[in-house]
C-alpha cells in the first residue's frame, strides 16, 4: 500500500495549478445520466472517486470519452439502474445516482451508504424529499428501490441542510411533473456550478446560490459544455500549507470568493493573502497566530477545511478553540497530530490547542480524506521524516498532492 514520506522544514515557493473540484464534479458527472445527448465537461479532477464514479456510470451504461481535459459523456443508452455496495462503499457520493435515475428511468436500486470515519451519515433527507415528489420507495436487504411512473413537482422543506441531499433532489426535480421548490437548500458553491450546468442542459431553476431552489420540471434536457469551478478544499489545503510552513505561493486557477470564510481566518493566523481574478497568492514569513472558528454551511468556515487549519493551530502562538458543527466524529487526526507533537484536547465538539514551537516527524495513520490532508500539512513543517500510512484515503480527493507539492520545493514521495 503506498505511503507518503516527508523530510519536513522546507520553505515553499513558486505556482500551483489548482484543480476542478472533486465535490462539484462527482454530482455533475452524475447529470449525465439526465440526458441522451453528449455532456462536454472540461476541469474535471483526476482523482480516485472520480475514477470510481466513472466506472460507476459506465456500469449502468453512461459511455464516457476522455481526451486531454475534455471528459465526453453520453446517455443514450443506460441499461442498468442500479448502485452496487462493491461501489458505494468507497464512495459515499454514489448516492448522487439516486435522483437522476429515477427522474429519467422512474425506477433505481442504490445500496445505502452507511456510516464512515467522520459520522453515521444518513441519506433520510434524499429519500424523504424524493417520496414527497411522489416515489415509492422501501428499504430492504441494505439497498433502496426507488419508483415513480414520473416524479411530481413539491414543496420539500429538509431538516438540516445537506449538500449531496440538495443535489440530488435538484437532479430529481429538473425531469418532474411541475414545480418543485426545495427550502433550507445547501448554498455550496457546488451546488451552484451543478445548477448552472442543469441550466445549461435546458433545466428551469430559479434562485440559485440561495436556500430557495424553485424548479420547473421540463419533458427531457439536452447537452451542454460546463467546466468544473476550482476545489476550494485543494486551495485552501495549500494556502494551510504555505501558512504552516512559511512561504510564498500564487495558486493558480482558482478564484478567492469560493473560500471568504477560510481566507478570513487564515488572515488572521497572519498570512499575507493577494487575488486577482483567477489566482491566489500566499505570502508567510512569521508564526502563525492562534485562531479560533466553528465550522458551519456555506458561506461560513468549511467541515472539510477543519483539519487543515487544525495542522496551522497546532504550531501557532496561543490557544484557539475549534468546533465541529457538521459532523460527529470530525476529529480523528487529533491524536495523529499529537503523536507529532501537538498539544490538543478533546471536550465534546470543540478542539482545545495549545499551539507548539514544533512538530516532530513520526510514523502517522491518515483516517479519512481531510485529516490525511492534515498530516500532510504537519508532515511539510515537522523536524525530521514523517511516513503517512493509509494514503488511498488522501488519493480519494486530492490530484497529485505530492507532484504539485513537490513543485513548490516540498520534500515529499510516494512509497511503496
Ligand atoms: C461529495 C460531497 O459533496 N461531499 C460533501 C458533502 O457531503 P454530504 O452531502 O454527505 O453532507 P451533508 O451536507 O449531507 O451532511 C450534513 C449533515 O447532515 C446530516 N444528514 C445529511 C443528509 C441526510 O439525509 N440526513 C442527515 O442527517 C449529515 O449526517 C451531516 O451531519 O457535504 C459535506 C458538508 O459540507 C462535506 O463535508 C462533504 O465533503
Ligand atoms: C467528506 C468529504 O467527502 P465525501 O463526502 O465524499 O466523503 C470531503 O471531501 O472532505
Amino acid at each position: 500500500m503506498d505511503k507518503l514520506l516527508i523530510r519536513g522544514g522546507q520553505r515553499l515557493s513558486g505556482e500551483v495549478t489548482i484543480s476542478g473540484a472533486k465535490n462539484a464534479a462527482l454530482p455533475i458527472l452524475c447529470a449525465g445520466l439526465l440526458t441522451a445527448d453528449d455532456l462536454l465537461l472540461g476541469n474535471i479532477p483526476q482523482l480516485q472517486d472520480v475514477s470510481t464514479m466513472i466506472k460507476l456510470l459506465g456500469q449502468l451504461g453512461l459511455r464516457v470519452k476522455q481526451d486531454g481535459d475534455l471528459t465526453t459523456l453520453n446517455g443514450n443508452d443506460i441499461t442498468r439502474l442500479e448502485a452496487p455496495y462493491e461501489m458505494v462503499k468507497t464512495m459515499r457520493a454514489s448516492i448522487l445516482v439516486l435522483g437522476p435515475l429515477l427522474a429519467r428511468f422512474g425506477e433505481a436500486k442504490v445500496s445505502l451508504p452507511g456510516g464512515c470515519a467522520i459520522g453515521s451519515r444518513p441519506v433520510d433527507q434524499h429519500i424523504k424529499g424524493l417520496q414527497a415528489m411522489g416515489a415509492e420507495i422501501h428499504i430492504d436487504a441494505g439497498y433502496i428501490y426507488a419508483k415513480a411512473k414520473r416524479l411530481k413537482g413539491a414543496r420539500i422543506v429538509t431538516d438540516m441542510i445537506t449538500v449531496t441531499g440538495t443535489e440530488n433532489l435538484l437532479m430529481a426535480a429538473v425531469l418532474a411533473d411541475g414545480e418543485t421548490v426545495l427550502e433550507n437548500a445547501a448554498r455550496e458553491p457546488e451546488v451552484t456550478d451543478l445548477a448552472n450546468l442543469l441550466v445549461a442542459m435546458g433545466a428551469r431553476i430559479e434562485g440559485i446560490g440561495t436556500d430557495h431552489l424553485v424548479i420547473n420540471g421540463v419533458a427531457k434536457l439536452h447537452g451542454a459544455r460546463h467546466d468544473v469551478i476550482a476545489d476550494r478544499i485543494e486551495t485552501g489545503t495549500f494556502l494551510c500549507a504555505v501558512a504552516a510552513v512559511g512561504g510564498d505561493v500564487t495558486l493558480k486557477r482558482t478564484r478567492s470568493h469560493l473560500l471568504d470564510a477560510a481566507l478570513d481566518k487564515l488572515r488572521e493566523a497572519g498570512a499575507i493573502l493577494t487575488s486577482g481574478e483567477d489566482w491566489i497568492r500566499v505570502q508567510m514569513a512569521a508564526r502563525p497566530k492562534a485562531v479560533s472558528f466553528r465550522t458551519t454551511e456555506y458561506p461560513g468556515f468549511p467541515t472539510d477545511m477543519q483539519a487543515q487549519f487544525m495542522a496551522l493551530n497546532c504550531l501557532a502562538d496561543g490557544t484557539s478553540h475549534v468546533t465541529e458543527t457538521i459532523f460527529e466524529n470530525r476529529f480523528m487526526h487529533v491524536q495523529e497530530l499529537n503523536r507529532l507533537g501537538a498539544a490538543i484536547d478533546i471536550e465534546g465538539n470543540t478542539a482545545i490547542i495549545n499551539g507548539v514551537e514544533k512538530f516532530i516527524g513520526a510514523p502517522v495513520m491518515a483516517t479519512d480524506l481531510r485529516a490525511s490532508a492534515s498530516l500532510v500539512i504537519a508532515g511539510l513543517a515537522a523536524q525530521g521524516e514523517t511516513l503517512i500510512e493509509r494514503i488511498y484515503h488522501l488519493d480519494r480527493g486530492y490530484d497529485r498532492m505530492e507532484v504539485k507539492l513537490s513543485s513548490i520545493g516540498a520534500n515529499i514521495e510516494r512509497v511503496k
